[in-house]
């Protein structure tokens, strides 16, 4: 079973294995004494896993409440986490005691803002059950919800106590949801290693999927520790997000972030490509390697409406921007530029 080390402030543990649902409440209890736990998951969870984690958690001492919300990224908004937050209330949590986030990106985001914000912060572990959540969301404490005006808008950095990743949960997976966790997956490659990302075009991607969420949770683990609070190097982890952000936000949340971030790669990198500021036939490799994993590589929305939602970015300070360039396959690098510039490299990605 790898278990990854993370030193940020607090430090955690990664365990990674298969049955490991079944040990969450002995895991948690090495970090955190038995106390009263609230078992946050979302409607399609709920039915799959929930019973088991509670099992775990009582045998292990804690005294467990459940909170389900619907499921889906339209739940990932200041109403639901206002319920939340009340629900922790009315039940008379103190700040003793835990949330346990069991879910995709989307439960731990809001599950992880809830235990910041619940009386000035509490304690919780991550649980992810989507491939998306094992390699990125459930790793370096960014929680969010997004708002009207854009993704991730209200959020803040709270680290986990631990996060438990049983990689046979990824059997109950839709394979839309697993496409999404393989355009993370793929990203990772395509930013900080090459290895990782010759391994995703070619391997059986079933049966090497312990190892590929350890090698991407260990490549997010360097990142974080260097750079926990997004200044700098972190940045690179959003490599086709300032346009898949835009182009979540037009869609109203209903297209997933996988999804959205697939097509941000491939038009980032052939901008890049066209620009001189990429190797040669990098978009060719992407967009053969996206399909490959069923994932979208275009979008109808008009280079226009691309352009003004990108503008949303959290990576923009003032009138510029900083925007992720792979430079070469595993090599990205970090740019800044205008706005105008920016509409420039959308256009030039955007046009086929
Ligand atoms: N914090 C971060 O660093 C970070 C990183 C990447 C993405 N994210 C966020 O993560 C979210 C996307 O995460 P996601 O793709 O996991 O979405 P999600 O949490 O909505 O899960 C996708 C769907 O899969 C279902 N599901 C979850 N686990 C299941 C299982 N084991 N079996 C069957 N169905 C299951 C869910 O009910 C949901 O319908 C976005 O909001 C994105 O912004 C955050
Ligand atoms: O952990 C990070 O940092 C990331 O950027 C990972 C992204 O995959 C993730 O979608 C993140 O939530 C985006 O962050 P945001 O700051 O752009 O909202
Ligand atoms: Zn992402």
């Amino acid at each position: 079973m790898p278990t990854i080390h993370v030193h940020t402030k607090p430090e955690y543990d990664i365990h990674i294995g298969r049955g490991l649902l079944d040990r969450c409440g002995e895991l948690t209890r090495a970090v955190k004494a038995p106390c009263r736990a609230l078992v946050l998951c979302d409607t399609n969870v709920e039915p799959l896993y929930a019973d088991r984690v509670e099992r775990s958690f009582a045998a292990t001492g804690y005294e467990v409440t459940r909170h389900v919300f619907p499921a889906g990224e339209q739940s990932k908004n200041l109403a639901v986490l206002g319920e939340l937050l009340n629900r922790l209330g009315e039940e008379g949590f103190t700040r003793t005691d835990l949330l346990a986030a069991l879910g995709g990106g989307v439960c731990g985001d809001m599950g992880g803002f809830a235990a910041a914000v619940f009386q000035r912060g509490i304690d919780f572990v991550q649980i992810p059950t989507t491939l998306l959540a094992a390699v990125d969301s459930s790793v370096g404490g960014k929680t969010a919800v997004d708002l009207p005006c854009g993704k991730n808008m209200a959020g803040c950095f709270w680290q986990p106590k631990a996060v438990i990743c049983d990689p046979d949960l990824f059997d109950t997976l839709s394979p839309e949801v697993f496409a999404c966790g393989m355009a993370e997956t793929i990203k990772t490659g395509a930013i900080l290693d090459k290895a990782l990302f010759e391994q995703l075009e070619r391997c059986d991607i079933r049966s090497e999927i312990e190892a590929v969420v350890a090698r991407c949770c260990e490549l997010k683990r360097s990142v974080v520790e260097e750079d926990e609070r997004d200044l700098g190097l972190r940045q690179l982890l959003n490599f086709g997000h300032t346009i898949g952000h835009g182009i979540e936000r037009t869609s109203h949340f209903t297209l997933p972030h996988g999804y959205a971030v697939a097509i941000g790669m491939v038009l980032m990198a052939r901008a890049a490509e066209r620009l001189g500021a990429s190797e040669e036939g990098i978009t060719e490799r992407l967009i053969s390697i996206l399909q490959r994993y069923g994932l979208p590589t275009s979008t109808d929305l008009p280079v226009k409406t691309l352009c003004e939602a990108s503008h949303m970015d959290k990576k923009r300070s003032g009138k510029d921007i900083t925007i992720v360039v792979p430079e070469r396959l595993g090599a990205a690098v970090r740019r800044r530029m205008t706005m105008e510039e920016l509409d420039r490299w959308i256009i030039k990605g955007a046009s086929v």
